[in-house]
């Protein structure tokens, strides 16, 4: 029988030969496979089926145009994709993201992160992402409307509540999902729960709005907890002004911690006196209503606005939660010489590969996949109560929440305690691990496909 390649060099050598130009898709697949690779050789069950290989190339890859028309009444035209991933454990089941950089290699870095993830959550979804290089910032309501529907007249032939269940990211919030919804039930002629991330109004969650920043918020008060100590007291640096770090920010007020820094794609603010609650209220009508640039809290409330990223400000704790990339290994080191303890990951991939090392080694650090899949773990809980078609408080989808995000950072410990530099618990290695199995035995239980 074929063994799988559990050379890392020679893997990888493969995969960029199969995938010329997608970094991030390397990136994404080398920081699996430094992992995965070394688990499958030492389990024999794991070894036959090329399981690794088979789950670095998507099921299918879309890709479409996506033509609207702008308020001057100019004929537009974008590219648009769904990556379906793998759907060894339940319906493709990943975000939309609508941003100037959006390329097929940053979708498949995405769909391939979000199989492990969606597999953590212990919920039955599988791994997919999609997205356009249409750039919402500065249209009208109108414009991103005819975008929406437009990309839905294609997308929809491809989605549904038992086949593929796309939701929101980075340019993709209430107001686009609500677009996308709709011509998806005008075009489909039914009422399902092929979304996730709606109003209330039309078959949305209650709390998941607010899920991947409160969940990522409950993943490290799991971390302190397994040292022996709390969030209460702690300063924190976070980065982003969009949904996730909104909801970042109003966990950590509430759990007693002091959030200093908040950024945007122009720069960020460093408030010494933390964030409150009146001053978050500023910022979601700022950044949720106006669409406004984070320079006005700064004048708003008299504090430093600078260019660049918050990396410099001493903190106990670090969440970057913006983008892909934002934080280099010079900023992981300015971090750990200022006495950082803990960061956890609420974007995607935000550390650069020397800042991952570098965390790894010097800090409890928590990647993504584990950490921000709360979101996706309350889009979970949204297709379970659309199924059912009933709605669960706020107090019963938070309860599942905190429940989830505590049995994640118990499969890190399961598979990564003890593990990292000095016998501190490899919460990458953990989460990698105790992502794989699930899919890797359902890949296995399922035949060959
Ligand atoms: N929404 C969700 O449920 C989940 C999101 N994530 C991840 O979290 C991250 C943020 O997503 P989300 O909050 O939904 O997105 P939003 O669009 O709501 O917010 C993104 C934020 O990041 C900033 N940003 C974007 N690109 C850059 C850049 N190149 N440099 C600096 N700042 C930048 C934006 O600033 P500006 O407005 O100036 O562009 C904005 O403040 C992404 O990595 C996403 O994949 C992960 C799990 C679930
Ligand atoms: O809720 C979802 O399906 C999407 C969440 C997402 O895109 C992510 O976890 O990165």
């Amino acid at each position: 029988m074929k063994k799988t390649c559990t050379n890392i060099d020679q893997f990888m050598a493969g995969l960029r030969k199969r995938n010329p130009g997608q970094e991030e898709f390397h990136e994404a697949v080398q920081e699996v496979a430094s992992d995965v690779l070394p688990f499958i050789a030492n389990h024999k069950d794991y070894q036959g089926e090329c399981l690794l290989e088979r789950l670095t190339e998507p099921d299918r890859v879309i890709t479409f145009r996506v033509s609207w028309v702008d308020d001057e009444g100019n004929v537009r035209a974008n590219r648009a994709w769904r990556v379906q991933f793998c759907n060894a454990i339940g319906p493709y089941k990943g975000g939309m993201r609508f941003d100037e950089t959006v390329t097929e290699s940053v979708l498949k870095f995405l769909g391939f992160e979000q199989i492990f993830k969606n597999s953590l959550t212990g919920l039955p979804m599988g791994g997919a992402k999609g997205g356009s290089n249409f750039n919402p910032k500065g249209k009208s309501d109108g414009e991103v409307m005819r975008f929406c529907q437009s990309l839905m007249t294609e997308l929809h032939r491809y989605i549904g509540p038992d086949k593929d269940v796309p939701a929101g990211d980075i340019g993709v919030g209430a107001r686009e999902i609500g677009y996308m919804f709709g011509q998806y039930r005008r075009l489909s002629h039914s009422f399902t729960g092929a979304m996730t991330g709606k109003g209330i109004s039309f078959g949305g969650s209650v709390g998941r709005k607010e899920a991947t920043g409160y969940g990522v918020v409950y993943f490290m008060r799991e971390i302190l907890h397994a040292v022996d100590d709390d969030i209460k007291g702690k300063t924190a640096v976070v980065s982003g002004s969009g949904n996730v770090a909104l909801y970042c920010i109003e966990k950590l007020v509430q759990l007693g911690a002091k959030p200093l820094t908040v950024s945007d794609s122009s720069g960020f603010i460093y408030d010494p006196d933390g964030i409150d609650e009146e001053k978050l209220a500023f910022l979601k009508d700022l950044k949720e209503v106006r669409r406004g640039r984070i320079e006005e809290y700064a004048e708003k409330f008299g504090c430093t606005f600078k260019e660049g990223r918050p990396w410099g400000v001493k903190a106990d704790l670090a969440f970057p939660c913006a983008t892909q990339n934002e934080l280099n290994g010079d900023e992981a080191k300015s971090l750990i010489d200022n006495g950082l303890l803990a960061l956890a990951e609420g974007a995607n991939m935000p550390c650069e590969s020397k800042a991952q090392h570098l965390l790894r080694k010097h800090v409890l650090y928590a990647p993504g996949k584990a950490s921000n899949a709360g979101g996706v773990a309350v889009s979970g809980l949204e297709q379970s109560q659309n199924s059912q078609r009933i709605s669960w408080s706020l107090e019963e989808v938070d309860k599942r929440l905190q429940g989830i995000m505590k049995d994640i950072h118990g499969k890190c410990i399961e598979h990564g305690k003890g593990k990292g530099a000095g016998d501190k618990t490899d919460y990458v290695r953990g989460a990698n691990i105790g992502g794989f199995i699930k899919v890797a035995d359902a890949l296995q239980e399922c035949g060959v496909f």
